[in-house]
């Protein structure tokens, strides 16, 4: 597995099948931004809501083959996720055949990527994968790794942000700030972050920048 950070807005996505399963990934596909097309002849109330809303295309049909030569734009990720192993694999097989990535949520060897188990807050992304061995245990250590790393960890990547701007401001070249930032993120400065004394991390990172410009 090679992991990625996909940019999905406004990227074509399909999902086929209309049940928890699509309704799952459907979920995360919106929360990244992408233009989601639906699939199926029926599906279950929180995705019609999501139709009527606008927030998704709802082509209330089976998903066969000729969907793709029908789209007007061809999609980057394809969710087969019916309760027909036949159709999602000859609907993968398709999507395969006109480029898309193609997920088969009943089928793992059918995959070309899966999907994993995700912590998100602000910019923080942490996940979750088994080389779908099981999923149940990567949900499972998504909520132990969540509870271990605690919150604001979104709120203190937005700041370090800046700070990265301070830092390459000051400080003369890379290989100057690679050794900065090996040393700035101390676990002084992160116990500050986890106790909720973000304006102090902040503090203590911005001094050592100008300490570390001065000497530099
Ligand atoms: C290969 C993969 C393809 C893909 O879907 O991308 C896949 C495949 C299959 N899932 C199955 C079952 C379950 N899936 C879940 C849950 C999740 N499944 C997800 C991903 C993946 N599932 C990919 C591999 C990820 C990895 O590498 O670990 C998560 C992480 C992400 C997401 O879907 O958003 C999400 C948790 C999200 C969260 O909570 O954060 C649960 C738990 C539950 O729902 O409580 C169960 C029941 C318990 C169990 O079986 O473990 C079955 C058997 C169906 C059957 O028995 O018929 C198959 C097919 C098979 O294995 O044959
Ligand atoms: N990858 C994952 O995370 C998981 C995968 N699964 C697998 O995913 C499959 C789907 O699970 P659920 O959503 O719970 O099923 P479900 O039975 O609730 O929904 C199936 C959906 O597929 C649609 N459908 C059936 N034939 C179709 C066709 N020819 N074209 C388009 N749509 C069609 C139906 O209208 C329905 O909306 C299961 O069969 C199971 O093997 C199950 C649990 C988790």
């Amino acid at each position: 597995m090679y992991p990625i950070g996909l940019r999905l807005d406004g990227r074509p996505c399909l999902v086929a099948g209309g049940g928890q399963v699509a309704a799952r990934k459907v979920r995360s596909l919106l929360e990244a931004g992408a233009a989601v097309t639906l699939v199926a002849p029926e599906v279950v109330p929180p995705l019609a809501a999501l139709a009527a809303e606008g927030r998704i295309r709802w082509l209330v049909r089976q998903a066969e083959a000729e969907i793709f030569a029908q789209l007007e734009a061809r999609p980057l990720l394809v969710f087969c996720a019916t309760d027909d192993a036949a159709v999602n694999e000859a609907f993968g097989r398709a999507a395969g055949q006109v480029g898309a990535l193609v997920n088969d949520a009943a089928s793992p060897e059918l995959c070309d990527f899966f999907v994993p188990a995700a912590i998100r807050e602000g910019e923080l992304l942490v996940t979750v994968s088994t080389g779908g061995a099981s999923p149940a245990l990567s949900r499972v250590l998504k909520r132990r790794i969540a509870a271990f790393l605690g919150r604001g960890w979104g709120e203190w990547i937005a700041r370090l942000l800046r700070l990265r701007q301070r830092a390459k401001e000051r400080l003369a070249d890379s290989r100057t700030r690679e050794a900065f930032w090996r040393g700035a993120l101390s676990d002084r400065v992160l116990d500050l972050v986890e106790d909720g004394e973000i304006d102090k991390a902040e503090a203590e990172v911005k001094n050592e920048i100008d300490r570390f410009g001065t000497q530099s």
